[in-house]
């Protein structure tokens, strides 16, 4: 019989007044890389993003992001591809001692209004491990064979 560790990270929610009634950020499919964040507008006051312009939604949640992980905000590409919606910061990057609510930073990037309902699932997350580096330095770069190449240096 073989028995399955939990080895996931927790990640902690603490729902905020304006994340009342709202559902937790969920992943939506069993191998989704992404858990989807639902917008805390309120109720009956839906945003209307007009073409060109941005707006930072509120999640409704502090996350705790577990140590030594970020959460990286991105956009989910049915809205984006339906109706040109993006996170303008994608992907936006949640640090693990940040204890104010997740708001995410989207674009209309399209040539409609879109209407952002409370509850709608405007973005996701994905809880990556992540390190910080020591930074030291120093006086000459290592050889390598591609060198300063770069923005194109190997073609298309
Ligand atoms: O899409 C995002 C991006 C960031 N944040 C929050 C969490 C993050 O920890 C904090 C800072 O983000 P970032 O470091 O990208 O912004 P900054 O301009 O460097 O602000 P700060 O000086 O506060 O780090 O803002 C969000 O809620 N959503
Ligand atoms: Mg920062």
């Amino acid at each position: 019989m073989t028995i399955h560790h939990d080895t996931r990270p927790t990640l902690n929610l603490i729902r905020l007044p304006n994340g009342e009634g709202l559902d937790l950020p969920a992943y939506e499919s069993k191998g989704a890389a992404g858990m989807d964040l639902r917008a805390a507008v309120d109720e009956a006051a839906p945003l209307t993003l007009l073409p060109g312009k941005r707006a930072l939604v509120p999640t409704g949640f502090i996350f705790e992001i577990p140590e030594h992980f970020e959460g990286q905000v991105r956009p989910r590409s049915g809205l984006a591809f339906k109706n040109g919606i993006t996170c303008l910061n994608s992907p936006g990057t949640v640090d693990s001692d940040y204890r104010g609510e997740v708001k995410v930073l989207l674009a209309n990037l399209g040539e409609e209004p879109f209407v952002i309902s409370r509850g709608m699932r405007i973005a996701q997350m994905v809880i990556a491990p992540v390190t910080q580096a020591r930074v030291a330095e120093i006086t000459e770069a290592s050889e390598t064979v591609r060198g300063a190449g770069g923005f194109g240096s190997t073609g298309v």
